[in-house]
């Protein structure tokens, strides 16, 4: 759940010479770390503001609870952390450290200002087409740079694009999804990240590829376009049914692979209409790269390094200097929460039998706001209509509103590790000064 940081605090960044008394009563962390405030809670814990003492650099902090829960992270995970900790480029936040204490796992990044997020949402702000294509590119820098490396994301969206003081976009969170489980999309939590998801992730597929993150930077991007989530799907199923009405169904001959997936669910037929028509101020150019982007087939999908290749990026305008982008208001005043129109476009009704043979017809939205089906369904069967606005907050909602609280969800478990791995994580990263951590 995005929550707001604080606004600047003008103490900060304190000079490398920083002593414990001028940062009043901070509480040190791992000796070298000075604890400051919370900056917010995500899918795998809190995450708090501090200062590395040996720097004298602002961090972010984020504390990873290592209880003694079944669902641990295994032997690998060491590796994987030591391997994000490689893992240096300008458009990927840096891990700078990562250490156990008191039981819980630290993992220190750079701290950031803001981030993609509290952008789209600032109605303040007008996002011009060259500022666009900025945020695309360094966004799609990122993750060229992690596929190279072998390394996907697995859980992209406006929030994990965090924006440092230089205007920098940085991806983040890289690689956790992979070392801490995938996020558990049924907790409030997570329900926006569904919308960023690749059709073969909502089909169950167990192998992907680089493809998903190109998928979900391809629903950012519409999202930059739109000023609003492009497809905000309130399940799995729906969450196809949306793509599907904005996109079209897919055909076998678009994409063969697509029947065999595990949740494979057949969909009635609609054709796409025009993207011109969703996105009417968008260049032919932006739409173009938009449509490779949001392929079906993953294997015929555009990578990361062929979309910053595409003539987009070289057609006017150029790309706006990161220093020059538009900033949120300081993060208390923006309205950095999710807004709470999820019912942009209405779900698709599915028509029994429920499981792989069920066939799921659609309904759009056209330009008025008029709601039509985009196929009749079949007389004789039976319809279960899913429509987000059932479930969902109403426009009014205010937007700093915890929408955990609002569906009276329960707090989730968060990634932890067992025992066994606690142990052998902790020796290892004691014993190891490569990994930042000296006790
Ligand atoms: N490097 C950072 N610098 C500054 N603030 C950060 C940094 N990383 C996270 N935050 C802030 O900490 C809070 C929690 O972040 P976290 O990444 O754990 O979850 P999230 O992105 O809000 O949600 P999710 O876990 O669903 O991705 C957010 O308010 C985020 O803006």
């Amino acid at each position: 759940m995005m929550m707001p940081l604080k606004p600047a605090d003008p103490t900060f960044p304190p000079s490398a010479a920083a002593t414990e008394e001028d940062l009043g009563n901070s509480k040190r962390v791992a000796d070298r770390y000075l604890k400051r405030e919370a900056l917010g809670e995500g899918t795998y814990g809190v995450v708090f503001k501090a200062i590395d003492t040996k720097t004298g650099q602002t961090v972010a902090i984020k504390k990873i609870r290592l209880g003694a829960q079944k669902e641990g992270i295994n032997f690998t995970a060491l590796r994987e952390i030591k391997l994000l900790k490689e893992l240096k480029d300008s458009n990927i936040i840096e891990l700078i450290d990562a250490f156990p204490h008191k039981g819980n796992l630290h993992l220190v990044f750079e701290f950031m200002e803001s981030d993609l997020e509290a952008v789209i949402r600032d109605r303040n702000i007008v996002l011009s087409p060259a500022d666009i294509k900025s945020f695309l590119q360094m966004t799609l820098k990122g993750l060229a740079f992690c596929h190279k490396k072998w390394v996907l994301h697995r859980d992209m969206k406006p929030n994990n694009l965090l924006i440092a003081a230089d205007g920098q976009l940085k991806l983040g969170d890289f690689g956790l999804a992979r070392i801490f489980g995938s996020p558990d999309r049924r907790f409030t939590h997570q329900v926006f990240a569904r919308w960023y998801r690749a059709p073969e992730l909502l089909f169950g597929a167990k192998h992907y590829g680089p493809g998903v993150d190109v998928w979900a930077a391809g629903c950012i991007f519409a999202e930059l376009l739109l000023r609003r989530p492009f497809l905000q799907g309130t399940s799995d199923i729906d969450q196809l049914g949306k793509i599907f009405a904005a996109l079209g169904t897919p055909t076998p001959a678009q994409w063969p692979d697509m029947v065999y997936l595990p949740d494979y669910v057949e969909y009635q037929h609609v054709p796409a209409p025009p993207l011109r028509s969703l996105f009417p101020n968008a260049s032919d150019d932006a739409l173009d790269l938009l449509l490779k982007m949001l392929t079906y087939d993953p294997k015929t999908r555009i990578s990361a390094q062929q979309a910053l290749e595409h003539r987009y990026f070289t057609s006017i305008p150029a790309p706006t200097k990161p220093a020059l982008l538009p900033r949120p208001a300081p993060k208390g005043e923006s309205l950095s929460h999710r807004p709470p129109d999820l019912n942009v476009q209405k779900g698709p009704i599915v028509l029994s039998p429920p499981r792989k043979s069920r066939r799921v017809t659609l309904q759009r939205e056209d330009m008025e706001g008029n709601v039509y089906d985009a196929n009749k369904a079949d007389d004789h069967v039976k319809e279960v209509r899913y429509t987000g606005g059932s479930t969902c907050p109403s426009e009014s909602m205010p937007m700093s509103v915890d929408l955990a609280a609002a569906f009276g969800s329960k707090p989730f478990p968060r990634p932890t590790l067992n025992s066994a791995d606690r142990s052998h994580l902790k020796r290892k990263l004691d014993l190891d000064p490569e990994f930042g951590y000296t006790p």
